[in-house]
């Protein structure tokens, strides 16, 4: 990823078309430069009464062939260099999407959503107007410029020339300047708009939350101040751009009054022909474009570099948790087996999100035997989550603390140890594409077969026979709003068509009632034969069937054995267990 992160990477890549797209360019500004020359000399010849209407016509036609070949040119620059700077902004996309991928839960928890997708947006799109449009227009400006010189000299007259360039020297010491107060305000207009990405991004995912809370005002107020910092940040520039444009007018209007007054002057005394003095003042108009150019690439170079600077943080990000072992080696020593079976152990692990905090487990010793079902209880907070975590490798733990079948997940390659894994999160996040889709999603089978008989497993079948399309049913945004108790179960499906040799539930039974919840834990028990499962739960009656039940109390082991062994501890699991208990009997008089 390192040779990735400069731009002339992918610039590189087209340099070819960069270098053709040029050199056409080159030849249009050249070409061009003949039409003043065409209409000068049938002017000179038409006052001279030299030039018959033949040589007119013959002027005329040599005017429309050079249109011609303009024509064609200036479609082929433009495919060449416009279409390199999209497919360079293509691959950029592609490439920091990838990379982002490859960066743990730690950058995701410490990165703003709205920020992360004004990259792949205005960002990269700033970069694209700074490698194609901003390159022809500079590249195209400093040519005609020198072109159109060479033109007034040799064609009309250097004292001129010289007189009128005079005022366009400014704008080369004004550009600097503008340049480095431009590209200040953009990376502020950037930021401020990533801002608001992110507002409306929390405003629309939250707006269940916002509307129970009746706080919509509280909300627009929000978005009210961060659209108004994104359109003072916008003003900025616009303000910049509106002081600096006019002068770039003033500066060639001088230019344009030096040539009426000494170019006039110099036709009177006869020292250059009136039709020299028309190419001349053609000339002149020809400069106004590529300095107003000149303005606008500074502005696109100033607003691409800002972007391109905030999109090389992501690439300078580096993935803390990567493969230390490949596939490859990992199969030669396993002899040709990829697949793991399942005991866990976890051997005095301690964790803490950050150095200098608590930590959140603390000393965690215990085995889960292949095919056995570790229930994890605990308060909120306890860690129970955490724990599930890294068992993922969602973030790293110290050497040897986690191994499974024996071997340090740390060197176990993350495709074999996750995909040996089926989990059910909390948020059971699914995606908006339809409910056969969602189920399949992490496995390598999408045959109805497979996805119906794990919808069955997890007592979501029937309920999505009910739905219109059945299993092409679109859910999310776009489609059904499913229930949280049928978001749950359509996870659990997700999760158990897998067949990995474990899976973890992680509070994955809270939303459905307790009969469903008994036949969805039989059907694991006779599907899930010799495969081990870890089940997080809150309620007693979802665990107390598992082989070892773990009570965490702030990160440590509280308390660890079987429902009956635990029972008689008379600990926080049997407190528990009578409340829970208690509250069910109430519940049944009611
Ligand atoms: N990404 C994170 N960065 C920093 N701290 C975190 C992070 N995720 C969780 N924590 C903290 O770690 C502790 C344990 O959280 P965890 O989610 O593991 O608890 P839990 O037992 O699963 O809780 P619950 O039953 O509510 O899901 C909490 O104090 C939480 O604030």
């Amino acid at each position: 990823m390192k040779q990735k992160n400069t731009l002339f990477y992918y610039i590189g890549k087209y340099k070819w078309k960069y270098i053709a797209g040029t050199i056409i360019l080159l030849v249009v500004d050249i070409l061009n430069l003949y039409i003043p020359q065409f209409t000068g000399e049938i002017t000179d010849g038409l006052q001279s009464h030299s030039m018959g209407m033949e040589g007119v016509v013959q002027g005329i036609i040599k005017i429309l062939l050079v249109g011609l070949i303009l024509t064609v040119g200036r479609f082929c620059w433009r495919y060449f260099i416009f279409g390199s700077a999209r497919r360079v902004e293509y691959e950029i996309r592609n490439d920091m999407f990838a990379h982002l991928e490859t960066l743990s839960m730690r950058y995701f928890n410490e990165n703003k959503t709205g920020e992360l997708m004004s990259y792949f947006t205005n960002d990269l799109n700033a970069v694209r107007m700074s490698i194609g449009p901003a390159v022809i227009t500079t590249f195209d400006a400093i040519i005609l410029t020198v072109l159109v010189l060479g033109k007034m000299i040799t064609h009309v007259d250097l004292r001129l020339t010289i007189m009128a360039v005079i005022p366009l020297g400014i704008i080369a010491g004004g550009g600097i300047w503008y340049g480095k107060q431009a590209e200040k305000r953009f990376r502020e207009k950037q930021q401020a708009f990533s801002d608001l990405t992110d507002q409306v991004q929390e405003s629309i995912s939250g707006v269940r939350v916002i509307k129970a809370f009746v706080q919509e005002r509280k909300e627009m107020q929000a978005f009210a101040k961060s659209n108004k910092n994104n359109k003072d940040k916008n003003m900025k520039v616009v303000k910049l751009q509106a002081t600096v444009m006019p002068l770039l007018d003033v500066v060639v209007g001088f230019s344009s009054l030096i040539t009426l007054f000494y170019g006039g002057y110099l036709t009177m005394t006869g020292e250059i022909s009136l039709g020299r003095f028309i190419a001349f003042n053609q000339y002149i108009n020809m400069l106004v474009w590529p300095m107003i150019a000149v303005g606008d690439s500074i502005t696109f170079f100033s607003q691409g570099r800002a972007s391109y600077k905030r999109i090389q943080s992501v690439f300078k990000e580096e993935a803390d948790i990567f493969d230390k072992v490949s596939l490859e080696e990992f199969m030669k020593e396993q002899e040709g087996k990829s697949d793991l079976q399942g005991e866990i152990q976890f051997k005095g692990l301690s964790f803490a999100y950050n150095k200098q905090d608590k930590p959140v487990l603390e000393d965690i010793n215990l085995t889960v035997e292949k095919g056995s079902t570790l229930a994890i209880l605990g308060r909120t907070g306890s860690g129970k989550t955490t724990l599930a975590n890294l068992l993922l490798r969602m973030y790293n733990t110290e050497h040897n603390r986690i191994t499974i079948d024996g071997i340090d997940i740390r060197e176990i390659p993350l495709k074999v140890l996750r995909e040996s894994i089926a989990y059910v999160p909390q948020d059971n996040f699914l995606f908006s594409d339809t409910l056969g889709n969602n189920i399949a999603f992490g496995s390598e089978s999408d045959k109805k077969e497979q996805i119906e008989e794990a919808a069955k497993q997890a007592c979501i079948h029937d309920n999505i026979m009910d739905f219109p399309f059945q299993y092409e049913t679109i859910v999310g945004e776009r489609g059904v709003t499913l229930s949280g108790g049928q978001k749950q179960r359509s996870s659990i499906a997700r999760a158990l068509m897998k067949e990995a040799p474990i899976l973890i539930l992680d509070d994955a039974l809270s939303a459905v009632d307790t009969d469903t919840e008994e036949r969805i834990l039989k059907n694991l028990k006779d599907n899930r034969q010799g495969k081990t499962t870890i089940i997080i739960a809150h309620r007693i009656s979802t665990i107390q069937n598992a082989d070892q039940i773990l009570v965490l109390e702030e990160g440590k082991m509280a308390e660890y054995g079987t429902h009956d062994t635990l029972l008689e501890r008379e600990g926080i699991y049997a407190d528990l267990y009578r409340k829970q208990q208690l509250e069910r009997q109430l519940v049944a008089q009611e």
